[in-house]
């Protein structure tokens, strides 16, 4: 199948537990929660995404015919070095575009695979890390993985209703917006009072990089 990518460029992972790790990101174009049209986001599923994931205009982005014409793009996005090469599927919804072809070319190519999904989908078997971030009201079928990371607050998810799910680490990460500062607060008081719970700040917008 053709792959629909939005941008790809390499940065420092940015979030959770891998946070300052080296990556690659290929950033799916389209997801299930919201067009990514602004005219829509006040009645969409998923109304504080601070991504645009619209097109395929991005720097590295277009339309890939097969998954190791991908995955040879992946690899020259990262460069020459063959050590701990580590690749983020990200979106809009990766999982609506990830399949077996895309993980086995870019295993081939040496990398580690991360997928950062929104939960509604399930995951193909293969890959490495997969960062789970549900959404209120949205159904939640991916319910295992590396890292659980959810946006806090939102109102009609409370974090005590995911902690009995298969992950190995389970974070906050303030939602951004007009209210990052009380947000962020909000996350800090809960994650005192919830010691399961750890912080995950998105430290690439604090530091200015991707
Ligand atoms: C843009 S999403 C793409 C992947 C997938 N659709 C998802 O939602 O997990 C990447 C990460 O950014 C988080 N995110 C989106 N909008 C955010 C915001 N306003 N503040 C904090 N994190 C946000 C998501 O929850 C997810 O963990
Ligand atoms: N540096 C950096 N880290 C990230 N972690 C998750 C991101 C995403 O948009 O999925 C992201 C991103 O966009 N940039
Ligand atoms: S599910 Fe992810 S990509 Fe889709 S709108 Fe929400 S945060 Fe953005
Ligand atoms: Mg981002």
């Amino acid at each position: 199948m053709a792959y629909a990518v939005k941008e790809m460029f390499k940065t420092l992972q940015g979030e959770g537990a891998q946070a300052g790790r080296a990556a690659v990101f290929c950033r799916f174009a389209g997801c299930n929660l919201w067009s990514g049209r602004e005219a829509d986001r006040a009645t969409a599923d998923c109304r504080f995404c601070d991504t645009d994931f619209v097109g395929m205009d991005g720097a590295g982005g277009g339309r890939f015919s097969t998954a190791d014409a991908l995955a040879a793009a992946l690899a020259r996005v990262w460069g020459e070095d063959k050590g701990r090469r580590f690749v983020v599927f990200t979106g809009g919804e990766p999982l609506l575009q990830l399949d077996a072809a895309v993980i086995a070319a870019a295993h081939g190519h040496g990398f580690e695979i991360a997928v950062e999904t929104n939960g509604t989908v399930a995951a193909p078997a293969g890959i490495d890390w997969i960062c789970m971030s549900p959404k209120a009201g949205a159904p939640l079928v991916q319910r295992q993985g590396q890292e659980l990371k959810l946006v806090f607050p939102q109102p009609g998810l409370d974090p005590e209703t995911l902690a009995g799910l298969d992950f190995a680490h389970f974070f906050l990460q303030p939602m951004d917006g007009p209210d990052r500062l009380r947000h962020t607060e909000a996350a800090v008081a809960y994650c005192l009072a919830h010691p399961r719970w750890r912080l995950s700040l998105q430290t690439h917008k604090m530091i200015g990089i991707p």
